[in-house]
């Protein structure tokens, strides 16, 4: 029987349709809407890892498989970067709040069906070394590339942590915009516990959110468990909360107040922030002047600007992006 991990492999490695780069002509010529590359036309994605709810213009991804205290597979990141790449060019949404159903937010990789997979890569004696080695940088690949796609996307993230985030789900949160926490959540950078160096992206993001890099690598080289007090103090999560309750209605209330604002302005703003982290500030200012040139000709600017000069009025209501 094909492991969870073998099948995400599988598709990733050949047995999905070859798509041709460019699309012949014919095929613009039958589709059916005039405007095939409109992103309200998107599909919701199924999903049976993550469950999507709308609330107006808020998102809540929920990491969904509760009796497993949310543990994620390959099926789990094939399905969020999928998640993530729709919300990324559904209008509607403006900003996204990732939660965990049940107990805990996320207990981290799926231990039995990582082991499946690694053994089972490992044990197959019809693949040398290097085919052995292609096998698991596809796997890497798929898993980093969920959680990059929630960096890349352009609606604001925040992450609302209870119960448990562990190894695979630090990462997780590390490639959000916002993290709110209960003060008695556990969280760890549990990877050095399973032999692992961690992989999928908390030890290339964490020290550019958290100034203290002594503490950084005591949690890395411990794998100790840290609360979400520890976690506000250390600076990874911004507000801490006594229960699950007071966690999620201080997460949506932030998200409706960013959905509230110029969507061009708060997705303009995220873009600017992420490129600016990871280049120099002349390159950075060109890139802002680059996005703004067009950006400043939105009619969200004036219904801003008339809002602001006008004392007392209706707050500016700004069409989707
Ligand atoms: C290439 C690799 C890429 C990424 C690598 C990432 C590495 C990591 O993520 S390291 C972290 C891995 N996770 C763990 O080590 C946590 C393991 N779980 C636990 O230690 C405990 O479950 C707990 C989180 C402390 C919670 O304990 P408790 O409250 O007693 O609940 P349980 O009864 O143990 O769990 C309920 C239920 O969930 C199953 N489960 C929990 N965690 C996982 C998991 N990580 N993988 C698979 N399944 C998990 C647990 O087995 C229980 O299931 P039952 O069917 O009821 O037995």
């Amino acid at each position: 029987m094909m492991s969870i991990f073998s099948k995400t492999l599988s598709t990733v490695r050949g047995t999905a349709p070859r798509v041709s780069f460019f699309t012949p002509l014919s095929t613009y010529r039958q589709a059916s809407s005039s405007r095939p590359f409109a992103s309200k036309n998107a599909t919701p994605p199924t999903l049976e890892h993550l469950a999507i709810e709308q609330r107006g213009n808020v998102f809540n991804l929920q990491l969904n498989r509760p009796k497993l205290l949310n543990a994620v597979t390959g099926d789990t990141w094939r399905e969020l970067k999928i998640a993530f790449d729709y919300l990324h060019q559904t209008p509607a949404c403006r900003v996204i709040v990732v939660t965990g159903n049940g107990r805990a937010f996320c207990a981290g990789l799926d231990l039995k069906s990582g082991a499946e997979f690694f053994m089972g890569v490992t044990q197959d004696e019809s693949l040398d070394i290097a085919r052995k080695a292609s096998e698991i940088r596809a796997f890497l690949k798929v898993a980093q590339g969920a959680y990059s796609s929630i960096e890349a996307c352009r609606k604001p993230v925040i992450a609302a942590v209870h119960g448990y985030a562990l190894g695979a789900a630090t990462s997780l949160i590390t490639a959000a915009d916002i993290r709110y926490a209960t003060s008695d959540s556990i969280l760890s950078i549990k990877e050095v516990d399973i032999a692992i160096a961690a992989d999928v992206g908390v030890l290339q993001r964490i020290q550019k959110l958290v100034g203290n890099d002594s503490l950084t690598r005591e949690l890395v080289l411990t794998a100790r468990n840290f609360t979400g007090a520890e976690a506000k103090e250390y600076g990874l999560v911004s507000r801490t909360f006594p229960d699950k309750e007071s966690l999620y209605d201080a997460a949506f209330l932030l998200a409706d107040q960013i959905a509230a604002k110029s969507p061009v302005a708060v997705q303009g703003s995220k873009l600017a922030l992420n490129y600016s982290r990871d280049h120099s500030v002349a390159d950075s200012l060109e890139w802002m002047a680059n996005w703004n040139i067009s950006m400043l000709q939105s009619e969200d600017l004036i219904k801003a600007v008339m809002a602001a000069s006008s004392k007392g009025g209706d707050p500016p209501k700004f069409n989707d992006f």
